[in-house]
């Protein structure tokens, strides 16, 4: 069946469509994003249907967390390409929904049957299991209904009101970028209480992004349950990421070099003897910053027509809530291990070249992230 979502441009029309859900006791999953939707969007959907009645995704390129210099003007906004995915992905969770309806409606016979014959009631709870959700809503707000007190969105720093989560916002991602956090809690913040949903949705690629949300929520009494995630990867390791269509094929082949170098720190975590000593910063990093360095290097050595640039931003191994920096790890709390480089612009185009979105011109920052689980 043909799909027909709900698109909601103000919050009042789409407040309306909470209340109604909420007299019908239905429960309500919340996915943000900004758009350009891939498999990473579509997976964390797909948990928010399992997981509840409804599910809302908000599709809103948030100007107040980009900085003066990043991508806030070339961000991919694919608005038609991303309907088509959302139709499609709603097809399929209503085609799932059917399947479990018909499998619900059997066991309501089976145990009417039973209960008849020997009046036993056993499995009865088992028809009240929810069938999975759908896509009920896409609130694609303009920028003025997101920050109404502000004359500019686009230069949301004066009259705005901001929630900020210190210190986690001003490490890592938010040393690079300093208004980042910012503008994330507080655009979420706005999103939590117009949707008022039960649960909402992040992906584990945005790791500091969940612990930030989740500090949030508990620290402001949001009545809300955070669920993150996993990463999704392309084939090769590559985290999926909006940003990927700028990268071609030049800086896509070594753009797997985070991933890697996040592996083999890994890798040392996971082969450590949990009898030695404790493993220090520079045992879980080195092997990380030596394949970073050696990739770089290579490259480097190539023509400019040939070759593509890395530039380390950070590598870190951070304690899984403060995300301090850890000098070594303790086994029984674990801790994150993340990164982010930046792709620089391709010198020198060759003919032919598929440079991307942008012909190879801007630069992209990948992050990504493996969290080390405790072994004790
Ligand atoms: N590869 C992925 N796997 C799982 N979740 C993801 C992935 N990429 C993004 N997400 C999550 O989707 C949500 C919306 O993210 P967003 O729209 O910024 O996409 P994005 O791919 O992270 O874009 P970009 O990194 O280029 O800003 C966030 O919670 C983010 O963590
Ligand atoms: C959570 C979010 C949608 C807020 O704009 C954004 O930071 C993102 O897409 O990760
Ligand atoms: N997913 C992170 C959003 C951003 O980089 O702005």
């Amino acid at each position: 069946m043909q799909s027909c979502l709900r698109v909601f441009r103000d919050v009042a029309a789409l407040r309306q469509c909470r209340r109604q859900l909420l007299l019908s006791q239905r429960t309500v999953g919340l996915v943000p994003t900004m758009g350009a939707l891939h498999a990473g969007h579509l997976s964390l959907i797909r948990q928010a249907a399992r997981e509840n009645d409804e599910v809302f995704v908000s599709i809103f390129v948030n100007p107040t967390q980009f900085g003066p210099n990043e991508d806030l003007g070339s961000y991919p906004r694919t608005w038609d390409a991303d309907m088509a995915k959302l139709a499609e992905l709603d097809a399929e969770l209503e085609a799932l929904a059917s399947k479990k309806q018909s499998g619900a409606n059997n066991v309501i016979a089976n145990t009417l049957a039973k209960a008849t014959n020997s009046s036993s009631a056993t499995a009865a709870g088992e028809s009240d299991a929810g069938v999975g959700g759908r896509i009920t809503a896409i609130f694609a707000p303009t920028a003025a209904a997101m920050y109404p007190s502000v004359r500019s969105p686009t230069e949301p720093s004066t009259g705005n009101s901001f929630i900020t989560i210190d210190p986690l916002s001003r490490l890592l991602e938010g040393a690079s970028r300093p208004a980042f956090f910012r503008g994330v809690t507080t655009v979420c913040m706005k999103l939590f209480n117009i949707v008022e949903a039960e649960r909402v949705y992040f992906g584990q690629k945005d790791v500091q992004q969940t612990v930030i949300i989740r500090r949030m929520v508990q620290d402001f009494f949001v009545n809300t349950q955070v669920r993150i995630g996993a990463t999704e990867r392309e084939a090769d390791g590559l985290a999926m990421s909006s940003r990927n269509v700028y990268l071609g094929d030049r800086r896509r082949k070594v753009s797997t070099v985070l991933y890697k170098s996040l592996r083999s720190a890994e890798d040392t975590y996971l082969n450590y003897n949990l009898g030695e000593k404790r493993l220090s910063r520079a045992d879980v990093l080195g092997p990380a910053q030596d394949l970073l360095r050696a990739v770089t290097s290579e490259q480097e050595l190539l023509p400019p027509s040939q070759r593509s640039r890395i530039e380390l931003d950070y590598l870190s191994l951070a304690d899984p809530d403060t995300l301090e920096e850890l000098d070594e790890v303790d086994p029984s709390r674990g801790g994150i291990l993340s990164g982010a480089v930046r792709m620089l612009p391709i010198e020198e185009a060759v003919e032919g070249e598929d440079g991307g979105l942008g012909d190879g011109k801007v630069t992209v920052r990948l992050i990504d992230n493996i969290i080390l689980q405790p072994r004790v």
